[in-house]
């Protein structure tokens, strides 16, 4: 007879730093007291001893990193993506190919790009100017003449990690010689250091005011390379000597509709729900730049970030149709010694129906 759990399964795979950061505990609680259950995801484990899950939250940026170097951070990810190929009704919070998009910022801002080409008329929205370098090439110059104004600013093309947040300003020609590819270079767009965080959770947002980067001459100057650290500048708390401003004009904050139009676009083309839009507005023309979307961000600055998070689970939870928990343990649900087949010995997944569902079985050399 299947086991059937009356409570809906919550599954969190969120490092410690994050954890803390974000005072994770105070939400799950909040989940078991609204009827949930919260199971901390183990990845060195074999996921349907801890399942069924109905929906999983995750940030697994820092694990996406690592399985690209490291075969042991790769079996972890695969664990999951099996889990998920033979669970397709537990929710993911948010998609894989959606992470790995916003790790790369080629893949980022050409996405940013696309949401530009897309307005009808006078577009309120753009992406800064960029060139992706991977490396030095010999036209460099040519192209940065071509497409760029100075000062330019230049960022890591990996979009996480601990050194994704080392930059560079370059105000001329003879600095491009301190780009370190393979990079990103756009161009820098004055707006009087000040900078708007748009925290998307699910169908609501939340615009936090933000210090950035001061006002420079625009075009070719002497200064030299300035090199900082993005987390020194644009903090609650920061105050670097780039963002020591004179006293600006107060800074319109970008209008509604633009930030309605940003948070839509991104989440038709991503399909996330918990992400982050860094907006700055040209001091210059008004307009609105994209110029950076993060993956499950701090949501420093929003205290509704729990309360919504929640709404948005309840949401999901309550739409879907089938739940995994209801269907665990169901004869015909492939279980764990299904899967322990070797990889190279099946040339298909195999298909199998339960009901109105459709389940993979997929060899899985590793323990699933
Ligand atoms: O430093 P936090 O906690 O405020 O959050 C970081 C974000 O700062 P923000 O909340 O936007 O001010 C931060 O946003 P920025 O890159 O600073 O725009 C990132 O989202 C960062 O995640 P990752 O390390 O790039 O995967 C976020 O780091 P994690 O919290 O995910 O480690
Ligand atoms: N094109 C730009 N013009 C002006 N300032 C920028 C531009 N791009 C980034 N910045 C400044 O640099 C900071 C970090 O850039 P961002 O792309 O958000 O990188 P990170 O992923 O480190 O947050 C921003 O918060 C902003 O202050
Ligand atoms: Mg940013």
């Amino acid at each position: 007879m299947p086991s059937l759990h009356t409570r809906k399964r919550i599954g969190v795979y969120l490092n410690e730093n994050k954890r803390r950061k974000l005072n994770f505990d105070v939400f799950e609680e909040l989940c078991r007291n609204h009827g949930y259950d919260v199971i901390e995801v183990d990845l060195t484990k074999c996921l349907n001893s801890q399942g069924p899950f109905d929906l999983i939250i995750h940030k697994l940026t820092d694990l996406l990193i690592e399985a690209g170097q490291d075969l042991a951070s790769h079996h972890l990810v695969q664990r999951l993506q099996v889990y998920l190929d033979t669970h397709p009704f537990t929710i993911l919070l948010d998609p894989l190919p959606a992470l790995y998009t916003l790790l790369d910022r080629f893949q980022s801002y050409r996405l940013i790009k696309s949401l530009e080409t897309q307005q009808q008329g006078v577009s309120a929205l753009f992406s800064p100017p960029c060139v992706e370098l991977m490396s030095k090439r010999s036209d460099m110059v040519d192209l940065v003449r071509d497409r760029l104004t100075f000062p330019i600013i230049c960022k890591t093309q990996v979009a996480h990690g601990p050194r994704s947040h080392e930059m560079s300003l370059i105000f001329n020609e003879r600095g491009l010689k301190d780009v370190t590819p393979p990079c990103l270079l756009q161009s820098f767009v004055n707006h009087s250091a000040t900078l708007y965080k748009i925290f998307v959770v699910g169908p609501q947002h939340f615009v936090v005011k933000r210090p950035s980067i001061r006002n420079f001459p625009l075009g070719e100057t002497d200064q030299t390379t300035i090199f900082f650290n993005s987390h020194h500048v644009s903090k609650a708390e920061s105050c670097s000597h780039l963002s020591q401003t004179p006293l600006y004009p107060d800074v319109l904050p970008p209008s509604d509709d633009v930030v309605r139009q940003v948070v839509q676009g991104l989440q038709d083309a991503l399909g996330m729900s918990l992400f982050g839009v860094d907006l700055i507005v040209d001091t210059q023309s008004g307009r609105c730049a994209v110029i950076d979307v993060n993956a499950f961000p701090g949501y420093e600055g929003v205290s509704e970030f729990f309360p919504a998070l929640l709404s948005h689970v309840d949401k999901l939870l309550n739409n879907s149709k089938e739940s995994p928990s209801a269907l665990e343990g169901s004869p015909d649900v492939p279980t764990c010694e299904d899967r322990k087949m070797d990889l190279r010995s099946l040339p298909e997944p195999c298909k199998r129906r339960v009901g109105s569902t459709s389940y993979f079985t997929i060899a899985f050399s590793a323990d699933c």
